[in-house]
């Protein structure tokens, strides 16, 4: 049975809209989406707004029943101002959507070439075709070149290259290969060359594109703990100062009344202060601009770590990355290319070095990782040793590798009179306790070549015999290279820069961490780290009171990926650790890190900007506002009146206009971020408040006035 080659997805161009300056076709083709979010049953979300959303109601049926233009002017900018929020909002998220649209494409339907009752190293397996929206957890299925990946998994056989152009917008084709920690392999993205076959580990309908597409189409953006924090802040405010409008109602009853003699007027009269600008002081003294906002610095944070090609799930992980004190990174295909190849086969105590080949061989017959394929290659290569089918010796067991064992080998039974003969290959230390729990005794001359190998950065691969009723003994080692990627120095610098220390972990040994971690650059590192140690490390840190990021690519990575505060995975990793961190990094390197932790840093200065910039502005509107209104009762606190505004209703409405304008004025500034240089959190917080607060305070005198001149000039109603 063939299944038809799908046709090859639409060269993906990924769709990405510059974080440059707003552009205001962008604000208009924003504008529906603006308007549907004025309707109160999602708008109560944002506290701050709902008032104001209340409040223009209100002001609305009494320019209804009071017909004024002051009245009128001040109803169409109460509006909007929600409206402005609603737009900010609407054009953060719509920076996504493109992106979503590219993404669909490459989610097309495609059908599946599934193996029934595969198991591995079976020669011809069963096929039946099924649509690809069939497929369950665990199936298996065989994609071959010019075919579409139906879902998400993990390659169990085989090595291909791979186009994941249509989710990483990267043209160059990847390797994906069964056993190691390049394994993952995404649905929608298309086999080059060679045949996989792949175990589908994706629930149906919850493939790593329609995360992708819910993530950029904010979908499933959820509020951060500071986030709901600042917004009950807000609504705190609000509140209050709900309360203070209202108070001064009964002050401004009181003074009307004593002053008798002023005449009526549309900002006070016999019933005290009008409705209209009881409302307009709320708006003006509630943090409208922090609260039309925040949501949209909040998107905008998400969407700048989806232009570096960077996927989070949790809100929460990118604002702890602003705050990351440690930084652990995996060695092996995080520092390192993480291709570990054998180069050489160097025997020990008079073993000839074919029957070295040999055993190591056979020993990796079954090892699915790419350093037991690359043993394989190695002793055919040198050796002229045929790879001999697994299935050439049938009652052969195989000892699978793991990260706990750190050793795999096989299990050869006697046969023919000959002895049963177990063979292991693994870390030095792992295979030495092994030789001398079988009654061998490891040579120095072993430990001699192990250093020399690990001195360089290279892996050895210790390779030990026990024929029974012999004592186990080593037989030589096996020199795995693995090349450190470059610009690693320039970038750990960079991280030191930003107080950030950097620790590298890894299952191989000391010596040859060490020789990494110095040609890499980090501060320190971890050697025969077992999955559990990776974890303690963290917890460690944590307990300190430190934020901890990490970066892995491999399962045994999983569980620290998980307990990190920043769990950065590899988009080569393996699913396993792809689901366990909170984030994922499409372009697989580990240094996008500095990126991650600027981008969550810029987050957090943003808001911190605009906050203080909004309640800074709200002070200073009091100042100019009181006085003008309490100017029309008591005409001695004229000399109060600092700025000179025309009139008490021209003074209102300039404030409710430039309060509306000042959201609008921010939106590129809360979509682009404020700019982040590597410096001290005290320093960053003195100047921001330097810029920000008096900025603010500064901005509404400065503004009121412009507005309270061009008003009287151009709008006939007020004076
Ligand atoms: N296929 C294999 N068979 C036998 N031993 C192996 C195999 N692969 C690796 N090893 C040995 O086991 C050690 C631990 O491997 P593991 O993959 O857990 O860690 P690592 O990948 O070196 O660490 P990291 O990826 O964290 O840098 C390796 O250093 C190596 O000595
Ligand atoms: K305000
Ligand atoms: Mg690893």
């Amino acid at each position: 049975m063939t299944a038809v080659a799908p046709p090859a997805p639409p060269a993906a161009e990924p769709a990405r809209i510059g974080g440059g300056l707003l552009d205001p076709r962008q604000l208009w083709k924003s504008l529906p989406d603006a308007l549907r979010k004025l309707n109160p049953a999602t708008l109560w979300r944002n506290p701050v707004m709902f008032i104001v959303e209340l409040g223009a109601l209100f002001t609305t049926a009494l320019s209804i029943q009071d017909s004024s233009t002051f009245a009128w002017l001040i109803t169409v900018w109460l509006w909007l101002t929600v409206l402005f929020a609603n737009l900010a909002e609407a054009v953060a998220e719509g920076r996504g959507k493109a992106q979503a649209a590219t993404l669909r494409r490459a989610r097309q339907e495609t059908v599946a070439r599934r193996l029934v009752d595969w198991a591995p190293g079976q020669s011809a397996p069963r096929e039946e075709t099924v649509d690809a929206v069939m497929l369950r957890q665990n199936d298996v299925v065989v994609v071959e070149a010019g075919q579409v990946i139906p879902g998400d998994g993990d390659v169990v056989e085989g090595v291909a290259s791979v186009d994941e152009s249509a989710i990483t917008g990267e043209s160059a084709p990847v390797i994906r290969e069964s056993g190691g920690d390049r394994s993952a392999v995404t649905g929608g993205t298309r086999v080059l060359s060679d045949r996989i076959v792949v175990k589908i580990t994706q629930k149906p309908g919850e493939s790593f594109i329609d995360r992708m597409i819910s993530l950029v189409e904010g979908a499933s953006r959820q509020k951060t703990p500071n986030e709901i924090a600042l917004n009950i802040l807000l609504a705190a405010l609000t509140i209050i100062f709900l309360l203070a409008v209202i108070t001064l109602q009964p002050v401004a009853i009181f003074s009307k009344a004593f002053q008798g003699a002023a005449p009526d007027t549309l900002v006070i009269d016999e019933h005290g202060v009008t409705g209209i600008v009881l409302v307009s002081l709320l708006v003006a003294l509630i943090p409208t601009t922090i609260g039309a906002l925040l949501s949209a610095i909040g998107i905008a944070g998400m969407d700048r770590l989806v232009q570096r090609n960077v996927l989070a799930t949790s809100g929460r992980a990118v604002e702890a990355a602003g705050d990351v004190n440690t930084l652990l990174l995996d060695k092996t295909g995080t520092i390192t290319l993480g291709n570990r190849q054998a180069t050489q086969f160097l025997p020990i105590g008079g073993v000839a070095p074919g029957e070295l080949a040999d055993a190591a061989q056979l020993s990796s017959l079954a090892d699915q990782t790419p350093e037991g394929r690359s043993i394989v290659v190695l002793a055919k290569n040198e050796h002229g040793l045929r790879a001999r089918d697994e299935g050439v010796i049938p009652s052969a067991e195989f000892v699978p590798f793991t990260a706990e064992t750190r050793m795999s080998g096989v299990d050869l039974p006697g046969e023919g009179g000959a002895p049963a003969r177990r063979i292991r290959k693994g870390a030095a230390a792992a295979v030495m306790r092994w030789v001398r729990e079988n009654g061998g005794h490891p040579t120095e001359e072993v430990g001699g070549v192990v250093d020399g190998i690990s001195a360089t950065g290279g892996t050895p691969l210790v390779v030990a015999e026990h024929t029974d009723g012999q004592p186990a003994r080593a037989l030589g080692v096996v020199h795995l290279k693995d090349v450190v990627k470059s610009g690693m120095r320039e970038r750990f610098d960079a991280m030191r820069r930003m107080g950030i220390r950097t620790i590298m972990i890894t299952g191989d040994n000391p010596l040859t961490a060490r020789a990494i971690a110095e040609e890499a650059g980090v501060d320190d590192f971890l050697a025969e780290a077992k999955p559990e140690d990776k974890l303690a490390l963290i917890r460690h840190e944590q307990e300190g009171g430190r934020l901890v990021a990490m970066t892995g690519d491999g399962t045994n990575d999983a569980p620290a990926l998980a307990q990190a505060d920043v769990g950065v995975s590899m988009n080569t990793g393996t699913s396993a650790a792809k689901e366990a961190g909170n984030m994922v990094d499409l372009d697989s390197d580990p240094t996008k890190l500095i990126e991650i932790v600027e981008i969550g840093k810029q987050l957090l200065i943003t808001r911190g900007a605009l906050t203080t910039f909004s309640i800074a502005n709200d002070i200073a509107k009091y100042f100019a506002i009181i006085p003008a209104m309490f100017a029309a009762v008591y005409p001695s606190l004229d000399g109060l009146n600092i700025m000179r505004l025309s009139s008490p209703e021209s003074a209102i409405t300039s404030a409710i206009i430039f309060n509306a304008l000042v959201i609008v004025v921010l939106i590129p500034l809360a979509l682009r971020g404020v700019r982040y240089r590597p410096s001290s959190a005290s320093a960053l917080l003195s100047r921001n408040l330097l810029v920000y607060g008096l900025g603010g305070i500064a901005a509404p005198f400065a503004g009121i006035k412009v507005l309270d001149i061009a008003i009287v000039q151009f709008i006939p109603g007020i004076s």
